[in-house]
């Protein structure tokens, strides 16, 4: 304002380590209140740039979702002793079981309340919790916001200390799969543009010589009729809207997990003595829940994570006894253990792959969030790494089984982009043939246990909704031709 003032003689006589302090002094000030953004922080502020274009009007009420206190289901331990009583006691509690859902009620007969009708009423109780469920998510969304706000009050050409811009503008890649553009999840983006510069260099060359149509002629999606599900799971939940919660179990009667994590071992519709082969095992819901089918023959548990792999066996060990002896742990890179043992070949493979976390990293207790600057290298490595792992998988299952490919993020680029890039590798570098199999009867039997998402073109994804607040989750199936 001052210089404004001033004429330019008077300017020009003003000496210039004048104008470089004040300078200086703004910026000292801007810094002193400058606050640090968390992982948790910088995490929403990606997704609501890069996911709020790509599910338009449903973001808010994912985002919100996000936020929130997510449900669980019980899976109830078919080797408990007490397996009829506990069945009976999460009945008793309103809990049903989704593998044995109840015939719908015929509708409510419309009633007139208070000058207008509800049809579907929301039973008090679980008004009473939805509110305070949704009070203690405004006041965890303000804190998130307020932050998010004090750091767009920055413009952009100051000088910031606490955001690694440059990682800000990759990070672009991973959510929209494209670079600096707005897209359309509704338009499926071949995986040829993925992330980093370099990387983006390398897949364009590729697809110059891979025209789209190329790949969509190579993917075949096959519909199927019906999915079988052993009908041993048990898998108890609160309805929808209904927000109780179970309590944490004392013995090993049932265990508590997302029921969207379910959907990956429904999907592998394991049969009779399948052999099976969970690549990214840790800490092992979903190892559990398929030994819990009683159709394993033998289970092969591999984890990169020493302590994830420990925590696979205690679960196992206090759920299973000594049915524990059908599962071998081998502590090691998934991608190697594939390429050390060429000649073992499983009937089923789930590839439930490290990712984002959607929800994980929201929470300002996630210890070593993958949003920590110091890991942005490695959160922009993750839809290569994906890729490896799945290709692997696919190349140990037998001609004929069946992998499943799974994450618990929202993004295109960790989700049908991965699926694609890997059997478009394996159909150009290998002799194997796979084709995807549709999922739709998954959705079509539990519509009414989860919202999906009806624009993903391989496989199929829940959305977290305040009314039932399971997922994210992805999750593709392929199976394997020759
Ligand atoms: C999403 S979690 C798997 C969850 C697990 N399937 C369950 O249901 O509990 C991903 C796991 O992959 C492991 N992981 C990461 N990179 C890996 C790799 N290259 N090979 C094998 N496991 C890996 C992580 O340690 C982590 O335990």
């Amino acid at each position: 304002m001052l210089a404004v003032q001033n004429t330019s003689r008077q300017f020009l006589s003003t000496p210039l380590v004048c104008h470089l302090s004040r300078r200086w002094k703004f910026k000292k000030k801007h810094f002193q209140t400058s606050k640090k953004l968390g992982p948790e922080v910088r995490a929403l502020q990606f997704f609501d740039r890069y996911y709020s274009p790509i599910f338009g009007k449903q973001w808010p009420s994912i985002r919100i979702a996000l936020l929130s206190r997510p449900k669980y289901c019980a899976l109830v331990n078919n080797l408990s002793r007490s397996r009829d009583d506990i069945i009976a006691d999460l009945s008793s509690l309103g809990a049903y079981d989704i593998n044995r859902p109840k015939k719908k009620a015929p509708k409510k007969k419309k009633v007139k309340k208070d000058g207008y009708e509800k049809d579907n009423e929301i039973e008090s109780h679980e008004e009473a919790a939805l509110n305070e469920q949704t009070s203690e998510i405004s006041e965890r969304r303000n804190d998130m916001d307020s932050s998010l706000s004090e750091d767009n009050t920055h413009s952009d050409t100051e000088e910031r200390d606490d955001v690694d811009i440059h990682s800000d503008s990759e990070d672009e890649d991973i959510y929209s799969g494209r670079v600096g553009q707005v897209i359309n999840m509704h338009d499926f983006i071949p995986p040829a543009k993925v992330y980093t510069q370099d990387e983006l260099t390398l897949q364009t060359q590729q697809e110059q010589s891979l025209p789209v149509e190329d790949g969509e002629e190579v993917i075949q999606i096959i519909p199927r009729r019906d999915l079988k599900i052993p009908p041993e799971l048990r898998v108890h939940i609160f309805p929808k809207r209904n927000v109780s919660t179970f309590k944490k179990p004392v013995g090993a009667g049932y265990y508590l997990m997302d029921a969207a994590s379910l959907l990956p071992v429904f999907a592998l519709s394991l049969t009779s003595n399948c052999r099976v082969l969970d690549l990214c095992s840790g800490p092992g819901g979903k190892a559990l829940a398929m030994m819990q089918t009683m159709n394993i023959e033998q289970l092969t548990c591999v984890d990169i994570s020493l302590s994830r792999l420990r925590r696979v066996r205690s679960v196992m060990d206090r759920y299973l006894g000594g049915v524990g002896h059908i599962i071998d742990y081998h502590h090691m890179n998934g991608i190697r253990w594939v390429a050390a043992n060429p000649d073992v070949i499983y009937d089923r493979v789930l590839v439930d792959v490290p990712c984002t976390t959607d929800r994980h990293v929201l929470s300002p207790d996630e210890e070593d969030s993958i949003f920590k600057p110091a890991r942005t290298k490695e959160r922009l490595q993750l839809p290569k790494l994906q890729q490896e792992l799945l290709k692997s998988g696919m190349q140990c299952c037998k001609p004929g089984g069946a992998v499943v490919y799974s994450t618990c993020t929202l993004s295109p680029g960790q989700n049908d982009q991965v699926v694609y890039a890997a059997i478009m590798d394996l159909h150009h570098n290998s002799e194997m043939q796979f084709v995807i199999e549709d999922l739709s009867c998954l959705v079509d039997a539990f519509r009414n246990v989860y919202y999906f998402d009806n624009h993903c073109k391989y496989g199929q994804l829940v959305l977290p909704h305040l009314a039932a607040n399971f997922g994210p989750m992805y999750i593709a199936k392929i199976r394997r031709l020759n």
